[in-house]
């Protein structure tokens, strides 16, 4: 329904993070350009070879499967048998899987005067601490006062490391010892809170899958107590997936879906990963929004997710020459 032309002739300026954040799934899709191009039928072959760069872009099979169902059949529909009338279709299917014909809204849900807190969750290792300083960092600059609270009591190290990217954003920090209860952390940060006027609490959380039992009611702990202190506090919980395990991460977000109230994705290292597709195949599979892309290490390299933009800067290069 026309996202394509919108997209490309729109003549607003386009986030140029994005476009240089995304170079490795660019390469993967600039196949797309190639085999249009090459191709004068719609055959059997084309479709196999489309199949095949959906699924190295880690749109995840069934997406692709689904993906590539709507598209024969819209050519049907609409009698196309050019290849190049093609291009149009695969950027309105990418805009109409995202939406999913809803209003997606990737800024946190967040009001003015009450404390706001935001649980993170996510599997180690997949960018939870230095997502939590980026985003510290940006509440900050937006004028929000925040308190970063080490609720993954497990490692030592961790507590330190998340203490590090607190100073980094520059606000305030709290933590209790190693081996804490994470319940007994939360509850003392939010009698923190109370007394002194915080906008918003950035909770760490932990992230070992190995038991699943151990780790729901962990997370179910925090989240009665959140309840009881300061109900409809909580706003968000934002699992944390790295962007380049790509059907790992999908099984995460099954995972965490399954052990606690997820609202929304921050997808990590999308600068490193050719698997940009992994967007669409949450939202395909799980319903989930993509809240903030992780685009680098530095402190202010996470945006917020915009599908156009993000689409712009996957193909703007090979569609967008017209
Ligand atoms: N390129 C890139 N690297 C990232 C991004 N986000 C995080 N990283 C890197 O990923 C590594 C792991 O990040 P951490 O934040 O320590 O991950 P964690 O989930 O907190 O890990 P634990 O502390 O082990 O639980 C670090 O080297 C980060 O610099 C990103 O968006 N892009």
């Amino acid at each position: 329904m026309g996202f394509f032309k919108n997209l490309f002739k729109k003549n607003t300026k386009k986030n140029e993070k994005y476009a240089l954040g995304l170079h490795k799934s660019k390469e993967v899709l600039g196949n797309l350009k190639r085999l249009i191009e090459q191709n004068q039928s719609l055959g059997e072959d084309f479709f196999l070879e489309l199949e095949d760069i959906f699924i190295q872009a880690d749109l995840g099979v069934d997406t692709v499967l689904y993906f590539i169902d709507t598209l024969r059949r819209k050519m049907k529909l609409n009698n196309v048998t050019d290849p190049k009338e093609i291009e149009e279709m695969i950027v309105d299917e990418m805009f109409k899987i995202y939406l999913q014909d809803e209003i997606v809204i990737a800024d946190l849900d967040y009001v003015d005067h009450e404390t706001n807190i935001y649980l993170i969750v996510g599997v180690n290792g997949v960018g939870k601490t230095t997502s939590i300083g980026k985003l510290a960092h940006q509440l900050r600059l937006d004028k929000k006062k925040v308190l970063v609270v080490a609720g993954d009591t497990f490692r030592a190290g961790a507590i330190e490391q998340l203490r590090v990217w607190a100073e980094r954003a520059k606000v305030d920090f709290f933590a209790k010892e190693p081996g804490s209860d994470p319940s007994s952390v939360i509850y003392d940060a939010l009698q923190k809170a109370k007394k002194e006027h915080y906008d918003v609490i950035l909770c760490d959380t932990a992230g070992r899958l190995q038991n699943k039992v151990n780790l729901m009611n962990e997370l179910d702990k925090m989240r009665r107590v959140i309840e009881k202190e300061m109900p409809n506090g909580l706003r968000e919980t934002l699992l944390v997936i790295d962007a380049t395990t790509g059907q790992n991460g999908l099984k995460q977000a099954e995972i965490f879906k399954e052990v606690t109230k997820v609202t929304g994705i921050i997808l990590t290292k999308m600068d490193g990963s050719a698997k940009g597709g992994i967007v669409l195949a949450i939202r395909h599979l799980y319903k989930l929004p993509i809240k903030y892309i992780g685009l680098g290490e530095k402190i202010d390299d996470l945006v917020l997710f915009d599908i156009e933009e993000y689409i712009y800067g996957l193909f703007a290069d090979f569609f967008g020459a017209e």
